[in-house]
């Protein structure tokens, strides 16, 4: 057995293990980083581009179905080369992926440990049967896999997940996605607009992760137009017929339907990589089994150990990530002296057409009180109709105590750019005048952010109103 002694032991070379790698090492100690899958990261090999190439093409498919809106008329059928469009993701993600497999090469060997890594103790990791590390600290960053339901583990390679769609060298006939959440839609959406026969279910009515209820409606009005989505709705059966899946569902209230699918597309959550015998860490874990950790330190209660990326599940986004590992790093390297991580305003933004994103508080996490909401409604705003790009709704969130942006959830046209406007705005405090005095150019999507943020504003100034005469009221009566 190779035994390793080092200051910090990293398990994963994910985004977040890099990051804590590299934050550890620039502080002067030692660190070795222990992977026991492919390198290169989720986000490059199986996340988020994979996905956003894939919906790219999906996009120019839509664009030229659409263009005779415009008074374009493309002579001829549009044809979707399956082989050339999976050619190209794979293509440019294995150049991505190519990036990072650079910076891990110019880690030195001595540093990287290959295999699966567990606890023997709170200071000793055992990675497969050939190594011991004794790390006076250890960082976990070992991500998140999907979940697959147990119920279709029976139709055996026909059930895929993400890794599976980017590993195809050609588009299926048709697929059934099981889930309404980020990944869902993104490459439910993707599909169906590459001519893959391709129906989205939901069990309940959540949708894009959306909590605002007004938001979600819109976005559901706007993607039902387009592509076969549906919520409420239960599998009743799974049947696997030579390749195909034949799949009994029902939505609520409707009669039951019979289809056959060549995929079903598990997109029902992740969950956190956590098969690592935390036990023998001495690791206290609350009743879903979760290690117990400092949610601004991100070290586990009383252990020199530290939790980073999707795997501590608080948000299993890219940015969020690296952030997590520059904390869990620095901390491990400072530990004892452990320091709250600084953190940026909240942001999400789903690559769905519309899209979606949310900014700071989540309308579920906003007071019952005290709350001015300002609106649009993209239907008639200019640039969004100018584009033909005029669905969903956007809703801000500001507090009537000092008119500060609180947060936002929105679906829409160019909502990454406007969910960039309004998370640097809560990051920065700013209030609803304080945006309004803002310069917004014509004609543009952020107008649409002007027409919210304006509703907000006459709302600030009635709830400001009704204080003042309450406050009159008041001493009329004393
Ligand atoms: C389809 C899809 C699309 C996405 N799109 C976006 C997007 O557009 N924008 C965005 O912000 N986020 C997106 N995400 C989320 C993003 O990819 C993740 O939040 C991010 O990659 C998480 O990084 P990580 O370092 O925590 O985990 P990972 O990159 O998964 O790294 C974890 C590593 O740990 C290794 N490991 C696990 N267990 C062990 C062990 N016991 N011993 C040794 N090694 C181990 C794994 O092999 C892996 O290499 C997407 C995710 C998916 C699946
Ligand atoms: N654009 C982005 O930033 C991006 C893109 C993709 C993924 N991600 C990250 O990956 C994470 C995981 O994405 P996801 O879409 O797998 O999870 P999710 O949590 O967003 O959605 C899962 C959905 O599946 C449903 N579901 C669960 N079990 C089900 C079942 N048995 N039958 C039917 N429906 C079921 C849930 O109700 C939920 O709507 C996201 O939370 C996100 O952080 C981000």
């Amino acid at each position: 057995m190779k035994r390793i002694e080092t200051d910090v032991a990293v398990i994963g070379a994910g985004t977040a293990g890099l990051t804590a790698y590299r934050a550890v090492k620039s502080a002067g100690l030692e660190a070795v980083l222990i992977e026991g899958g492919p390198y290169g990261t989720t986000c490059a090999r199986v996340g988020c581009m994979p996905s956003k190439l894939l919906i790219a093409s999906a996009e120019a498919a839509h664009g030229a179905a659409a263009a005779a809106d415009f008074g374009v008329r493309i002579d001829g059928a549009i044809r979707i080369d399956g082989r050339a469009i999976m050619a190209r993701v794979k293509r440019e993600r294995d150049r991505f992926v190519g990036f990072v497999l650079e910076s891990v090469d110019q880690i030195p060997d001595a540093d990287k440990v290959r295999g699966h890594a567990k606890f023997l103790s709170s200071t000793e990791l055992q990675v497969d049967d050939h190594t011991v590390v004794h790390a006076g600290r250890t960082v976990i960053a070992t991500g998140s896999s999907p979940v697959v339901p147990k119920e279709y583990e029976a139709i055996g390679d026909r059930a895929i997940v993400n890794d599976d769609v980017f590993a195809w060298d050609d588009l299926p006939r048709s697929v059934l996605v099981v889930g309404t959440g980020v990944i869902g839609l993104e490459l439910g959406q993707a599909l169906s607009r590459l001519g893959v026969r391709t129906r989205i279910i939901g069990r309940g009515d959540g949708l894009a992760g959306l909590s605002d209820p007004v938001v979600r409606d819109s976005l559901r009005a706007a993607l039902q137009a387009e592509l076969s989505l549906q919520l409420n709705s239960t599998v009743l059966g799974l049947r696997r017929i030579g390749d195909e899946v034949e799949v009994r569902h029902v939505e609520d209230g409707r009669p039951e339907r019979t289809e056959r699918f060549d995929y079903v597309l598990l997109a029902t959550g992740r969950a956190p990589n956590l098969d690592l015998d935390l036990g023998k860490a001495g690791a206290k874990l609350d009743a879903g089994g979760m290690p117990v950790y400092d949610r601004e330190t991100l070290q586990l209660a009383g252990l020199p150990i530290f939790i980073a990326g999707d795997v501590n599940g608080m948000a299993p986004l890219l940015h969020e990530a690296a952030d997590d590992g520059h904390i869990a790093g620095g901390n491990a390297a400072a530990y004892p002296d452990v320091r709250p991580g600084k953190r940026r305003a909240p942001m999400a933004v789903v690559f769905s057409d519309p899209q979606v994103a949310a900014v700071g508080l989540r309308f579920r996490d906003l007071p019952q009180h005290g709350v001015a909401i300002g609106e649009v409604d993209f239907k008639s705003q200019g640039r969004s109709r100018i584009m033909l790009k005029n669905r969903g709704r956007l809703r801000v969130y500001a507090s009537h105590a000092d008119g500060r942006l609180l947060g936002a959830e929105m679906a829409g046209p160019a909502m990454e750019h406007v969910a960039h406007l309004l998370a640097w705005a809560v990051q920065k405090k700013l209030t609803v005048p304080e945006m309004l005095a803002m310069p917004f150019y014509h004609p543009v999507v952020e107008e649409g952010l002007r027409t919210a943020l304006r509703h907000a504003a006459m709302e600030l100034k009635a709830a400001e109103l009704e204080r003042v005469s309450e406050g009159e009221q008041a001493v009329n009566n004393a």
